[in-house]
């Protein structure tokens, strides 16, 4: 039996809380994700919060190859999240949930790569989130945007619970590589 998102979610949060505390791992940029990245591209980063796979490196490799790079900006659940020009040396300011944003005067960009947060995913390249729908709807919204997961490896499940709206990702990159179907 699939086990329901929410148990789902709780024991892959203690499992990532588990990999963060005991493991010196760090996520490298791989070559495949090295490949897509061209100059003037938009690439929407996160900063990590607690456990979560540090997306640092990935954001970095965009930068230098002359990508825009965005971070994503919260209010509440009934707005949409926004995607936010951001350079790596801009000051962020704290959001709700211990988030830290770009300020809400920053531009509103079009992100042609979303680099995504994972609570956990599985070797189809489904997704599980923090369950706000902020990262649903966002892809709902940019619907050719590359969608690339950020997770530690012990977040893989193997099946995803999947809900009418979930809409799968293109790639997961976590401290062993990075994950794909390269036809797609
Ligand atoms: N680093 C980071 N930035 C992000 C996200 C994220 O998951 N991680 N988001 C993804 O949507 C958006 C913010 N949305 C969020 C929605 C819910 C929770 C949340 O419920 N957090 C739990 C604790 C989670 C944990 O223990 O790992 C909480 O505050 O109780 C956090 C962020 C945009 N920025
Ligand atoms: N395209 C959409 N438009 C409006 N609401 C949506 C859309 N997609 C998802 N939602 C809502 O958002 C919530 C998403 O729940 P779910 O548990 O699938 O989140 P998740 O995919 O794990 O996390 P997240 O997207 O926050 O990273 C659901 O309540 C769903 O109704």
């Amino acid at each position: 039996m699939i086990p329901d998102k929410l148990i789902l979610r709780a024991r892959l949060r203690a499992e990532r809380d588990r990999f963060a505390s005991e493991s010196e791992s760090g996520i490298m940029a791989p070559a495949e994700f090295l490949d897509r990245l061209r100059p003037g591209m938009t690439v929407s980063s996160y900063i990590a919060v607690g456990s979560e796979a540090d997306p640092t490196q990935l954001a970095a490799a965009a930068a230098e190859r002359g990508c825009r790079l965005a971070l994503p900006h919260v209010t509440t659940r009934a707005t949409p999240m926004r995607f936010l020009l951001w350079d790596m040396t801009e000051p962020l300011v704290p959001g709700p949930m211990g988030l830290k944003q770009p300020p809400a005067d920053a531009e509103d960009v079009a992100p042609d790569i979303i680099i995504t947060p994972l609570v956990g995913f599985d070797s189809r390249l489904g997704r599980l989130g923090q369950g706000a729908g902020y990262y649903d709807r966002a892809f709902a919204r940019f619907p050719d945007a590359w969608r690339v997961g950020c997770a530690w490896s012990v977040q893989e499940v193997p099946a995803i619970p999947t809900d009418i709206w979930d809409v799968p990702l293109h790639a997961v990159i976590t401290e062993r590589g990075m994950l794909w179907h390269p036809e797609t």
